[in-house]
């Protein structure tokens, strides 16, 4: 972890702190006496949900033209947004929760300019925390988030927030471990569950590099919660992930600086923890003095990789 990080979430004024107990134990790695006692009562931290924050000198395009549907974008089948998502709303509502139908490389969203109402399903992204999570000690991961309730297959999790920044501005950080390349098309592409949850959804002829031999443009622009962030940045890697990324674009279309929101890819049940897969490819960090880094996985899974990177 980096310098500038709070190692503690409940020392971060965006995690809230429980009074409600829990059924079972979580673990205390620094089980000294006195710290046992109010263990079981700072274990448990409920979290917010927050936005973005945009570091200086970058420019957020400025909003698009939106529909013009009355109402909910389902009960139109003209509207202008779902056309941009290949003639279909990309989420359908159930019991009032939109639901992803299946990953895309990326979701438009009805955005400022459109004049369906703030609960059309097609701002799904929009509408904030849906469930009851907590973030937990691991036994081996450090932090990590569960869900307290059932969450079903293509619902909303969080947005991944923390400081929008260039790429640049973080190459060489290699302690900071909560950044988040924002990169569409290695999200679709990306490894295992997520390649194999696609589908053959890749119709976005922007995202597609012209020859596919050909490597896509390194990302432009990451998202860094390492001093700031939501409880996002305590989800952990799994191998067998039962979350996914799906890159969300609502006021503009920059695929460059898409919003990176985690959905779940499967059914989740109560105290199960939430994690996605973080895509890294073997043997690509590097030290500053040119030494392949290695981080053993802990995720449990029986196709466990072995490593994160
Ligand atoms: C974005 S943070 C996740 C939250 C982190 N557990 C914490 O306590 O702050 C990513 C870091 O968590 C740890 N981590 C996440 N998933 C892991 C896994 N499957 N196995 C081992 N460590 C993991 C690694 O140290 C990784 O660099």
């Amino acid at each position: 972890m980096g310098t500038n990080l709070r190692p503690y979430p409940w020392q971060d004024p965006w995690v809230k702190m429980a009074t409600h107990t829990l059924p079972i134990q979580v673990g205390w790695p620094w089980a000294a006496k006195p710290m046992g006692r109010i263990a079981g009562f700072i274990n448990r931290c409920f979290v917010y949900s927050k936005s973005l924050k945009i570091s200086k000198g970058i420019k957020i395009p400025s909003d698009c033209a939106g529909c013009d549907c009355e109402g909910d974008c389902a009960n139109n089948k003209n509207c202008s947004c779902a056309q941009l998502n290949g003639s279909d709303l990309p989420y359908v509502s159930f019991k009032n929760i939109g639901r992803l139908v299946e990953p895309k490389a990326v979701v438009f969203e009805c955005g400022a300019n459109c004049s369906c109402n703030r609960n059309c399903v097609n701002r799904t992204s929009q509408q904030g925390l849906q469930h009851r999570l907590e973030v937990f000690k691991t036994a081996s991961k450090g932090w990590g988030v569960r869900t307290w309730d059932t969450i079903l297959p293509g619902a909303p999790i969080c947005e991944y927030v923390g400081v929008l920044k260039r790429t640049e501005e973080v190459d060489g950080l290699l302690h900071n471990n909560y950044i988040f390349d924002i990169d569409c098309l290695q999200t679709m592409k990306g490894l295992d569950g997520r390649e194999k949850r696609a589908g053959s959804d890749m119709n976005m002829p922007s995202l597609h590099a012209e020859n596919d031999s050909e490597a896509p443009p390194a990302p432009e622009y990451c998202i860094d919660a390492g001093s700031v962030g939501s409880f996002a940045r305590f989800i952990n890697h799994s191998c067998n992930p039962n979350l996914f990324v799906q890159c969300v674009l609502t006021n503009h279309h920059d695929v460059k600086l898409a919003k990176v929101m985690l959905f779940a890819a499967d059914t989740i049940l109560p105290l199960q923890e939430l994690c996605y897969d973080y895509g890294y490819v073997l043997n690509s960090v590097v030290s500053a003095d040119g030494e392949i880094v290695k981080l053993p996985c802990c995720c449990g899974a029986p196709d466990c990789r072995k490593r994160l990177y």
